[in-house]
C-alpha cells in the first residue's frame, strides 16, 4: 500500500486507528472452539464488525507461533482474509544478518512461498542497515522499526546519551537514510507522548505507529497533540482494549463499540489539526 493509499483511507474514514490482532486462544468466547480454527473464526468476526473504522489491523506473531502449526494455519488465513485496502501490519519485531532478514522478508511479505503478503513488518534496529534492507526490497512495502517503545524497559537502552542525543534519536536519524518516510516508519509508544516533539524533529514526515493507549495507559490526545502532522502521521493502536470488550456471542458487537468510540476521538483530532 502506497503512501498516498494511506492517508486516502484516514481521510475517508476519519480514522488512524489500527485494530491490534493479538489473539490468544484461552481468551477468546468460548463458543468459538468448536469451530475449526477458532483464532481465525475470532479475528474474521472482529475484523468484519470494524473494518469501516480500521486503517490498519496488526496482528502479532508471537500469538500465533506459540501455537505452533495450528498459529500458523490461523495467521496465514487471517493475512488472506484481510482487506487489501486496509493496511496489514504483521507485528513480528524482526533483525538478523541479510540472509537471514532474506528469509524473514519472504515469510511475510511472499504470498507465492509463505501464503502471505503483508504490507508491513515490524523491525528491531540494532543490527543495522543489512538488516534492514533485505525488506526494503519489496516494492510497495513498508519497514517500520523500533525506536522508542511504550515498555518500561525502553529506559535501559533507548535512552542512552550517545553525546549527541538520545539512542532513539540516533535510530531514527540513522534510519532515515536508508529509505524515505514513503517507505519507513517508527514505532514509538502512546506511554511517551511527551518525547514526540523532539521525535517530529528527526521524522517530521514518517508515519508513527503507536501502541500503548489503553491498557497501557497512553493518552490518545497527548500522543495527537505533539505528533500529528499535515497527513495525520499517525497510527494508533489498540489491541486488547478492542478485541477482548467482550467475551460472549456479542464479542464483536462490543469491539465494534470500542473502535467506534476511538474513530470518534480520532475524527475529532483530524478536524482539530485540519487534516480534514
Ligand atoms: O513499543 C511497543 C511495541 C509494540 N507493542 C505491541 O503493541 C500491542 C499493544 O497491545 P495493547 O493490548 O493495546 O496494549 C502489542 O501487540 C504489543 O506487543 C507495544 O505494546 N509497545
Amino acid at each position: 500500500m502506497s503512501r498516498a493509499q494511506l492517508i486516502e483511507q484516514i481521510k475517508q474514514k476519519k480514522s488512524f486507528l489500527c485494530a491490534g490482532l493479538d489473539t490468544d486462544i484461552d481468551k477468546i468466547p468460548e463458543f468459538l472452539l468448536e469451530y475449526p480454527d477458532p483464532v481465525f473464526e475470532f479475528n474474521k468476526r472482529i475484523i468484519d464488525a470494524t473494518k469501516d473504522l480500521c486503517i490498519a489491523y496488526k496482528p502479532n506473531a508471537a500469538f500465533y507461533e506459540s501455537r505452533g502449526l495450528k498459529g500458523l494455519q490461523s495467521l496465514i488465513s487471517t493475512a488472506q482474509y484481510l482487506p487489501k485496502d486496509i493496511l496489514s501490519i504483521i507485528d513480528a519485531k524482526r533483525g538478523d544478518i541479510g540472509n537471514t532478514s532474506d528469509n524473514y522478508a519472504k515469510a511475510f511479505f511472499n504470498e507465492e512461498t509463505s501464503g502471505m503478503s503483508f504490507d508491513a513488518i515490524t523491525v528491531t534496529p540494532y543490527m543495522g542497515n543489512d538488516s534492514v534492507t533485505p525488506y526494503l526490497k519489496y516494492e510497495g512495502k513498508w519497514v517500520i522499526i523500533l525506536a522508542l517503545t511504550s515498555s518500561v524497559g525502553s529506559q535501559d537502552f533507548q535512552y542512552l546519551n550517545t553525546g549527541d542525543g538520545y539512542l532513539y534519536e540516533t535510530v531514527i536519524q540513522k534510519a532515515n537514510t536508508w529509505a524515505g518516510a514513503d517507505r519507513l516508519m517508527f514505532v514509538v509508544g502512546a506511554t511517551k507522548s511527551t518525547e514526540f516533539t523532539d521525535i517530529r524533529k528527526h521524522a517530521p514526515d514518517n508515519f508513527l505507529l503507536v501502541p500503548g493507549i489503553g491498557a497501557q495507559g497512553g493518552s490518545l490526545e497527548d500522543v495527537c497533540k505533539y505528533g500529528m502532522t499535515k497527513d495525520c502521521g499517525l497510527i494508533v493502536n489498540s489491541s486488547r482494549g478492542i478485541i477482548y470488550a467482550g467475551n460472549g456471542e456479542d464479542f464483536a458487537d462490543a469491539a465494534r463499540a470500542e473502535a467506534l468510540k476511538l474513530q470518534q476521538q480520532m475524527q475529532a483530532e483530524l478536524e482539530r489539526a485540519g487534516v480534514i
